[in-house]
């Protein structure tokens, strides 16, 4: 039975080892020390890539680079599913030679992460350059990003979603906001310095909340006017500075629905790219022993309503494409698995039915 550290060759005191049979985690435990594992080691060395301009500099020309244009990822499909191809260092070059444009173009690259054999790899945006003949020559094409994220597999669509948020970003801060300078990004487009004002800049996401509203039996669901048809999903919005999530989450529910909110707790959380990098706060809230009658903010909501279980498992069931009737109303769908709200509704018809 083997009890060393794959790197350190430390062994591992006997109640960890114990400890970790008894968890079912043995496996990762007996190959790795805490200190020593493979996501440690990767983590480390993407921060070491952060600070180290040389070091990026040079992680580039061994890297692979996931392409967009206009911010736009670049999908190609094979057979029925669709991947995101990371090109070489060399077919990057062979790439921007074919459009007399230097490899100074690897510079205006990202870092995204790296692989456990720390493979560095770099998104690149190639707006500037013609697109169709991109889409040739790679055989692919630049896809709408709200359509990509749905279409690519679990992994994939975060990290497109958070390669596209960093372009997005850099794109958007090219000036310093107190001098109206040039801002210059380091090597790995972790952050932005303005060498006029001295100011850095780092790349911000805007918190939101968002809160599946229970009365103990039935969940409260609500459309925007801009929601596609039959769309339902659960209250949400940004935090105002200086607010706390749980703050947010009873003037979110009081703004939009009239209703206060008794009991709060937290679910999980989700980067989301729309509008533009949100970090997504997802929390149960319970409203009891008040009045449950809903008094909807018309300014920002369409329509809100209580759910009962059967009618949400049905939801969760329907496909969009499914929700319209003979009659042209539709029926109610709830957004994609993709989206923290499926989680927060899944969870709910969970705790209903256990
Ligand atoms: N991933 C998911 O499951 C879901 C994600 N969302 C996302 O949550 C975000 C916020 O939801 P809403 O209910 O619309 O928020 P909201 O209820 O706070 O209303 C939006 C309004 O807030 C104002 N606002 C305040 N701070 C803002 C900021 N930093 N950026 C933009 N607008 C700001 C603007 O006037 C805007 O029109 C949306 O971007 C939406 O895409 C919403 C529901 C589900
Ligand atoms: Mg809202």
């Amino acid at each position: 039975m083997p009890a060393f550290c794959r790197f350190c060759r430390d062994s591992f005191p006997l109640v960890l080892i114990m400890a970790a049979i008894y968890q079912a985690a043995y496996r990762r435990a007996a190959l790795f020390c805490r200190s020593h594992s493979t996501y440690v080691k990767k983590m480390r060395y993407l921060n070491k890539l952060k600070e180290d301009d040389s070091l990026c500099r040079q992680a580039q020309t061994s890297g692979t680079f996931y392409l967009f244009h206009n911010l736009s990822p670049f999908l190609r499909k094979v057979e029925e599913k669709y991947l995101i191809p990371q090109l070489s260092a060399a077919e990057m070059k062979r790439i921007l030679e074919k459009f007399k444009e230097t490899e100074q173009w690897i510079e205006k690259s990202v870092l995204i992460g790296c692989s456990d054999e720390h493979v560095p790899h770099f998104a690149l945006d190639l707006g500037a350059l013609e697109r169709s003949v991109i889409e040739a020559e790679l055989k692919g094409s630049f896809t709408d990003l709200r359509k990509a994220l749905f279409v690519v597999d679990e992994d994939s669509s975060s990290l497109l979603a958070s390669a596209q948020a960093l372009l997005r970003w850099h794109d958007s801060h090219q000036y310093c906001s107190k001098t109206g300078q040039p801002t210059q990004k380091n090597v790995a487009g972790s952050k932005r310095v303005c060498h006029a004002s001295g100011i850095t800049y780092y790349p911000q996401m805007s918190p939101v909340v968002i809160i599946l509203v229970s009365d103990g039996s039935r969940c409260l669901l609500a459309r925007q006017p801009s929601f596609p048809q039959g769309m339902y999903t659960a209250l949400s919005g940004f935090c105002d500075i200086g607010e706390a999530v749980e703050e947010t989450a009873r003037r979110e529910v009081a703004e939009e629905v009239g209703l206060e909110v008794e009991s709060l707790w937290y679910s999980a959380s989700q980067h989301w790219p729309f509008p533009s990098s949100c970090l997504m706060i997802a929390c149960h809230a319970l409203v009891r022993g008040q009045q449950l009658e809903i008094s909807m903010n018309s300014l920002e909501l369409e329509e809100a309503r209580w759910f009962g279980l059967e009618e949400v498992m049905e939801g969760l069931k329907r496909e969009p494409k499914s929700a319209k009737q003979d009659n042209g109303n539709f029926l109610p769908w709830f957004p994609p698995k993709q989206a923290i709200a499926h989680q927060l509704i899944n969870e709910w018809v969970k705790q209903q039915t256990s």
